[in-house]
């Protein structure tokens, strides 16, 4: 069968979310690194792939997907194995609740397009404000139910959608991470599971020297 095909770029949290996926459930992938400092995801060839100009997209069973929650629905789907969506209903849509929280709600308006339409003076201000906000919301609904994870004791979508939000809301938008326990406990924890690990922007092979890491 045709290896997948990652477009994808070391930095870019909706990447992050289909790399943690592949490898939570054991699926061998190929990585065409995409620069969003040099827009390549405004090339002709990136566009007929991604006509929205954001990576992720994954080239699999013959077909390009784009839109990374799309794409973790279609493994979950087509791969069942290690499941990322619990059974129960409940649970299921307190998992899917989260994700549009962080993918729909929190992560577009601290997206690089956004911040670089904001005015350069203010894009830190901005990021920081809206990141905070966020997860000021995201830390409440989390408190109703987190177990070990975002919702119970088994890694979900949500944990998936999670980490990579943290990560840049810890390390590239300053936010005081002190004020969301539960969240920061989350992310250490699932940081401990090789998916996520091996998942982390910095052993991504497009990751600058500077910022690699292969602990
Ligand atoms: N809803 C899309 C969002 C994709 C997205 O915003 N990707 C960001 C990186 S995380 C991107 O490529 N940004 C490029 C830009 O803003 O120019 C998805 O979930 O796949």
């Amino acid at each position: 069968m045709e290896v997948p095909t990652l477009y994808t770029y070391y930095r870019s949290s909706c990447s992050w979310r289909i790399r943690t996926t592949l490898n939570w459930k054991e699926i061998g992938y190929e990585t065409i690194p995409i620069n969003l400092l040099e827009d390549e995801q405004k090339t002709l060839e990136y566009t007929s792939i991604n006509p929205f100009q954001v990576v992720p997209a994954l080239k699999i069973d013959g077909v390009a997907l784009t839109q990374s929650i799309a794409i973790l629905e279609y493994l979950e789907e087509t791969r069942p194995e290690k499941p990322l969506l619990p059974k129960d209903p409940i649970k299921r849509a307190l998992v899917r609740s989260l994700v549009q929280a962080i993918v729909g709600d929190a992560q577009p308006i601290t997206n690089l397009r956004v911040r670089k339409y904001v005015e350069e003076t203010r894009r830190d201000e901005w990021t920081n404000y809206w990141a905070t906000f966020s997860f000021q919301r995201i830390e409440a609904l989390l408190a109703a139910t987190a177990g070990e994870y975002c919702v119970g004791d088994e890694v979900t979508f949500a944990d998936i959608c999670l980490i990579p939000q943290a990560y840049n809301a810890a390390h590239r938008f300053k936010v005081d991470m002190s004020n969301f326990p539960i969240i920061q406990r989350i992310y250490n924890k699932c940081l401990e599971l090789n998916a996520f690990k091996m998942a982390h922007p910095h052993r991504q092979i497009d990751c600058p020297d500077e910022f690699k890491e292969n602990k």
